[in-house]
């Protein structure tokens, strides 16, 4: 009897535990974290202290779990009326609104606490600085207001790539900037070609985005044109700034080619949604994969790699 009391209270507590994590949305939290990892190792020039990757992972997954929850609160009446997000936390009602929000603003306190402490304010600031734009210029003014919501919300989530290289410098540079914007331009694709598939879903709750508002065919181009902004931002991270090397410019070459193919194939057949899911998938691929390009470029073996073969090919020439 007492057995099957405990066992009953295990399983109870573990499902609290699991609906807090859902709360936090964290199936995107990794992608967020690669991009701060591929500013941190451009920043350190391929030699990163441990303890400062992990500090500043930690301390970016708390704040990306902090702007997500509160994200929950306030759109549960929205995530209640959809089909893909009716089952969250709050809309379910395995969670109080109430609770999420203190259970946010821990996760922000000891973000910020984390990264002020263990590695400098302005890693802290800027995090925190995400959460705050992420909710009030995203989720609060843009996102039921205007179909270029995403667009300027997509900043909040090319922050970490700043807090990464403020982590690391202590200060921002272009490539920095660089970065934070390869994120930003990507964002539009990333995001619209779901919204295609799924537009129907937000026009039934109101929200305004741009495949509702303004129909399939502007949406495709203007993935398209992000597609293509995107890629030649890339490129200037190897020229003219320099900050990635040979590898790098092939891999961003690379996967910038299988961008654009995707994207004009978008173009094509707009009301494709298969191709709008290939790309949509190909977005998330892209990314991790551009920005381990960044860290693999920028180890010191590579470098000594790529030397060695060069001095070798001018041996044989
Ligand atoms: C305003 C900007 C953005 C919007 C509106 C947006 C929206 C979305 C939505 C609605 C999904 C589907 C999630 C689901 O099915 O529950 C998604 C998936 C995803 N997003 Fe974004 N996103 C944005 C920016 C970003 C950024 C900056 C990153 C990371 C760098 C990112 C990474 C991901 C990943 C990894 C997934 C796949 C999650 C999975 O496997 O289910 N997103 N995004
Ligand atoms: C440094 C720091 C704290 C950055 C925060 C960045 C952050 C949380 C970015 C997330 C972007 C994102 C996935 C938005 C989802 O949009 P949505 O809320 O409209 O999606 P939904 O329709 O699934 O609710």
């Amino acid at each position: 009897m007492i057995e099957t009391n405990v066992s009953r209270h295990h399983e109870t507590f573990l499902q609290v535990v699991q609906s807090y994590y859902q709360l936090t949305k964290p199936r995107i939290i990794p992608l967020l974290l690669i991009t701060t990892a591929g500013s941190m190792w451009i920043a350190a020039k391929g030699e990163v202290d441990p303890l400062l990757l992990l500090v500043t992972l930690t301390g970016g997954t708390l704040a990306a779990a902090s702007a997500q929850t509160i994200n929950c609160v306030y759109d549960r009446d929205i995530d209640y009326d959809m089909e893909r997000t009716r089952h969250r936390p709050i809309p379910s009602g395995k969670v109080q609104p109430r609770d999420a929000l203190i259970f946010a603003i821990a996760l922000a306190t000891i973000s910020f606490t984390l990264l002020a402490v263990f590695a400098n304010l302005l890693a802290a600031l800027l995090a925190f600085s995400g959460i705050v734009f992420y909710i009030l210029v995203y989720t609060h003014w843009l996102k039921r207001h205007t179909p270029q919501n995403i667009v300027v919300g997509g900043a909040a989530g090319a922050i970490p790539a700043l807090v990464g290289w403020a982590a690391v410098t202590g200060t921002l540079s272009w490539s920095a900037w660089l970065i934070f914007a390869i994120v930003f331009l990507w964002t539009p694709p990333h995001f619209w070609a779901l919204a295609l598939m799924i537009k129907d879903d937000y026009a039934k709750v109101g929200i305004p985005m741009l495949p509702v508002i303004e129909g399939t065919t502007v949406t495709v181009k203007q993935i398209w044109y992000y597609t293509l902004v995107t890629v030649f931002a890339t490129v200037l991270l190897f020229y003219p700034l320099g900050a990635s090397g040979i590898l790098y410019a092939a891999i961003a070459g690379i996967l910038g080619g299988l961008f654009i193919h995707k994207s004009w194939r978008l173009l094509q057949n707009p009301e494709d949604r298969a191709v709008a899911k290939e790309l949509f998938l190909f977005s998330i691929s892209y990314m991790m994969l551009l920005c381990l390009g960044m860290v693999v470029d920028s180890l010191p073996v590579t470098h000594n790699l790529i030397n060695a073969v060069s001095n070798h090919l001018h041996f044989i020439a």
